[in-house]
């Protein structure tokens, strides 16, 4: 009788057998095609101050019923960044999961502003665009717009991302940068950059309104980093998207990834993005987040990689927004000790004034 754990028979074994694929190829994607993707996750408490307590947003107002009302909510939602983590986590089984890296994301927009924990969104996948890679052929790049959703159809959050994905034909490898791209650079740093960078002197919406008039009419930035770094170990490297039920091998299968450029898997872009977004919010009162545009992921990251963040406040408007905030618009960057950039996004979010320090639900808020 044949001993199929006869190391030699399994391993022709393996080599005959078929295997039962997951994810789908570049060519199974075209455009306005609508993937309902399967029955994601419900949001809890423990997921949300899970990924918070991991990535440093460490926001009271997420997890402390009178911080929450003094932030104008009737209880303590959902997190934005765990939220948008936990709806794009279900859309990966059917649109990246094959591998392929995810290069950034557009237009995320947070419908509601006091997602409840208990909320189990519904995930939904549009491709809008597909084309080739003219560097990488052994990839295309797909674009699809996601909405996640409520019990009664509401969009809590919606956005455009975009991935490269293998191609069915020829093998698909992992992609990654060549090491002559990464050594670029002539010396010349600091060339193009002005000539003066201002601080904030604090983190209410006047601090950044008082910084860009002092930038303004000379060669000058508000332009600043932040102290706070946070290596990437197993949890934040695999845990945390798995969590998300985002299923992307390049996170937690190190058989696959022992391959690819990188040689071993990488941090969810969504993690390196909110650890650098939780940096800068230690540095800012944030009332409410708005929106993220032209976000991108330049680099990978791995377990061992300390991810730092940078900011550059780009506008800030007293008009948009309830009279306790003013809309700020911030680009951010997460960057590595070697001084990588690996993340880059523009945010817009509503940061009090320096007076909105007992607000409450009925503050005239038109952000609930
Ligand atoms: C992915 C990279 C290795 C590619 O680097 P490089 O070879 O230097 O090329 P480019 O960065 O110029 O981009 C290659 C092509 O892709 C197009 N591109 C890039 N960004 C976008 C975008 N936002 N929208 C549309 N198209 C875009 C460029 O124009 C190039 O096109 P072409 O010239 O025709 O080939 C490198 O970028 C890299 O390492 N990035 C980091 C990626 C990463 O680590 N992401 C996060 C981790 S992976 C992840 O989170 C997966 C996630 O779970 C999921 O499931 O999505």
């Amino acid at each position: 009788m044949t001993d199929w754990t006869d190391p030699d028979t399994f391993a022709a074994a393996l080599d005959h057998v078929d295997t039962r694929e997951k994810g789908r190829y570049f060519e199974d994607f075209a455009e306005g095609q609508v993937i309902e993707h399967a029955p994601g996750l419900r949001l809890t408490r423990h997921g949300n101050d899970a990924w918070m307590g991991q990535t440093l947003n460490h926001d009271p107002a997420y997890w402390r019923s009178d911080a929450a009302r003094a932030r104008g909510f009737d209880e303590p939602p959902i997190h934005p960044d765990y939220l948008l983590a936990a709806v794009m986590g279900p859309s990966v089984e059917d649109l990246s999961e094959k591998g392929g890296y995810f290069l950034g994301r557009d237009a995320v927009r947070f419908h509601e502003h006091g997602v409840a924990p208990g909320t189990e969104p519904r995930v939904e996948s549009t491709v809008r665009a597909t084309g080739e890679s003219s560097s990488r052929p052994e990839y295309g790049i797909v674009t699809w717009e996601t909405h996640g959703r409520d019990a009664d159809g509401d969009t809590l959050v919606s956005y455009e991302r975009t991935n490269m994905i293998p191609r069915r034909e020829p093998a698909a490898t992992d992609g990654g940068r060549s090491e002559s791209s990464r050594e670029e650079g002539d010396g010349s740093r600091d060339s193009e950059l002005p000539e003066t960078f201002v601080t904030p002197d604090g983190g209410a919406f006047e601090d950044f309104r008082r910084a860009l008039d002092r930038a303004a009419d000379r060669d000058a930035a508000v332009a600043y980093r932040h102290e706070r770094g946070r290596t990437m170990d197993e949890l934040t490297v695999a845990a945390l998207p798995l969590a998300t039920l985002n299923t992307a091998r390049q996170h937690h299968n190190g058989a696959a990834m022992a391959d690819s450029p990188s040689g071993e898997p990488v941090a969810y872009g969504d993690v390196t993005r909110s650890t650098a977004l939780g940096h800068a919010r230690s540095d800012e009162r944030t009332y409410r987040e708005l929106g993220f545009d032209d976000e991108r992921f330049h680099d990978f990251v791995t377990a061992g990689d300390t991810v730092f963040g940078f900011t550059r406040v780009l506008d800030a408007d007293p008009s948009a927004g309830p009279p306790r905030a003013g809309q700020v618009t911030f680009e951010h960057v997460a960057f590595t000790a070697d001084e990588r950039p690996v993340y880059s996004g523009r945010r817009r979010a509503l940061i009090d004034r320096e007076d909105a320090d007992a607000p409450t639900a009925t503050d005239g808020s038109t952000h609930p």
